[in-house]
């Protein structure tokens, strides 16, 4: 599904990331975790193709990112790859369901089929009464649920969340958690989250520490 290899990013002299191999499959959940400016952020950056390595390879769905030009990039990013932040960047003058939607059109799909899949997730992420709302009439654990179906539109290979629950009380982000374990088991979906929150990194497959560059296995 995505293979790093040799991953080097420097910031003048500053080694950020100093050689990180990474591979996740379909139906996976990866952790990554560490100190604060260890890299974390930097390497989801990268992973996800919004910000360049200085050498190494990655390759998504059997294609190699090297050497693609910017249009196409972006069109292959917005196809395959989902993304949440902590602060769920929703265009606050939106609806839930348009927001949901975006993705869809810029990938340029048809209205009835766009139309469709939202329904299709806001069923799923059980927020269909809150479609017509817009982010600003909405609770914090709903607006990242929305965040989280427009990551899912375009049925994207990976989903990759920095921080996703850093911003929602114990509640939320417990339910917030519990909903990355059904898209896994139900949609086969795989995430790389980046987390401060122990019990988000526990409820991975597998976790892994950032630290001086490098990027090591955690039990
Ligand atoms: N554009 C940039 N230019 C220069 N330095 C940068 C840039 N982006 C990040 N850095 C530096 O790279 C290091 C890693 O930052 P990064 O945001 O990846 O860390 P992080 O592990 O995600 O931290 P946190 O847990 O606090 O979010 C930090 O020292 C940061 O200051």
């Amino acid at each position: 599904m995505l293979a790093a290899k040799n991953i080097v990013k420097q910031y003048d002299d500053l080694t950020v990331l100093n050689g990180i191999d990474f591979e996740i499959d379909k139906a996976q959940i990866k952790a990554i975790v560490g100190p604060s400016g260890a890299g974390k952020s930097t390497l989801l950056h990268i992973l996800g193709t919004l910000d360049d390595a200085d050498t190494g390879e990655l390759v998504i769905n059997n294609q190699s990112i090297k050497g693609l030009n910017k249009k196409t990039l972006s069109g292959f990013r917005n196809k395959e790859i989902g993304f949440v932040f902590q602060f769920h960047n929703l265009l606050p003058e939106f609806t839930a369901a348009e927001n949901i939607a975006i993705p869809a059109y810029v990938a340029g799909r048809k209205q009835a089929d766009i139309d469709q899949n939202v329904d299709e997730l806001l069923n799923l992420l059980d927020i269909k009464d809150r479609a017509t709302h817009k982010p600003a009439q909405l609770s914090g654990g709903e607006q990242q649920r929305v965040a989280v179906a427009r990551a899912l539109i375009n049925s994207p290979g990976i989903v990759f969340a920095d921080e996703p629950s850093g911003n929602l009380d114990s509640k939320n982000a417990e339910d917030l958690h519990q909903l990355f374990l059904k898209l896994r088991n139900e949609l086969g979906q795989a995430f790389v989250i980046v987390t401060h929150n122990k019990e988000l990194a526990q409820m991975a497959d597998e976790r892994h520490e950032m630290r001086d560059g490098k990027l090591t296995h955690q039990l």
